[in-house]
């Protein structure tokens, strides 16, 4: 299925039946969905095979960061349960990226696989304490052209940083966007956002939201008006 919209929606909940019911809310003509680190610890594989079977497009995004040859193993395995898009940390460097890339393409697996540059909770000063010296939006363009260099399809960045990369990577390397806000939510324990339109304006190929829909009083409701900005824009 190609799917025209740019949304991901983000299914993070402690079960797989929450999850599910608002998957059965929503159209994979429409959107696609996450899968994170907390459902996926809840209900495995179960939940993947779940989404597919009612038509959705997933994002697994477990954020895998480790030694080469078990990333690459991981990608594997994640591919191999058909997701659409996986990710890896653009921090395991260059011969982890370069791994898990040369596995998808020896196993002839065709899953979209990015690297997560910045995550979009952290600001300067939270790079300062792990050691990083330099601004958010230097070190993610650090990142995406390593992530470009090691063969990735894209990287998960701020909004804040698309029109940069765009200019940096060119358009057609996927610049997927969480830290999604509409003007009146609430940023939460985000630190980079950006309004869905701007967000699109800005060079976003993706945008992912969670909150802003899940936890919204009436979520479709939510959703609607997301989609009238960007038709708007
Ligand atoms: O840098 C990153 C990488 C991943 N995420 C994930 O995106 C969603 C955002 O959810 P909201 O509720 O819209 O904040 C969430 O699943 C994160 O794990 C991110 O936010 N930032």
């Amino acid at each position: 299925m190609s799917v025209a919209s740019p949304l991901i929606i983000a299914l993070d909940y402690s079960s797989l039946d929450a999850a599910l019911c608002m998957a059965d809310r929503l159209d994979p003509a429409r959107c696609r969905l996450k899968v994170g680190k907390e459902l996926f610890t809840r209900s495995g594989p179960d939940v993947l095979e779940a989404l597919h079977g009612r038509g959705f497009e997933v994002f697994l995004d477990l954020k895998f960061h480790d030694i080469p040859n078990t990333v690459a193993g991981a990608v594997q395995a994640a591919a191999e349960q058909g997701v659409w898009m996986v990710n890896v940390h653009a921090g395991g460097g260059r011969r982890m990226m370069e791994a898990a890339k040369e596995r998808l393409v020896r196993q002839g697996l065709s899953t979209q696989l990015i690297a997560v540059t910045v995550l979009t909770s952290m600001a300067a000063e939270d790079l300062a304490e792990v050691g990083v010296s330099v601004s958010p939006a230097e070190q993610v363009e650090r990142l995406a052209a390593l992530a470009r260099d090691s063969g990735m399809d894209g990287v998960v960045c701020s909004a804040q940083e698309a029109a940069r990369l765009r200019v940096l990577c060119g358009d057609d390397f996927l610049k997927v966007t969480p830290g999604i806000r509409p003007a009146a939510a609430q940023a939460g324990d985000q630190r980079r956002v950006m309004t869905p339109g701007e967000a699109v304006a800005a060079g976003s190929t993706h945008l992912v939201v969670g909150r802003p829909v899940t936890q919204a009083d009436d979520p479709m409701a939510a959703l609607a008006a997301i989609e009238a900005e960007l038709a708007a824009g």
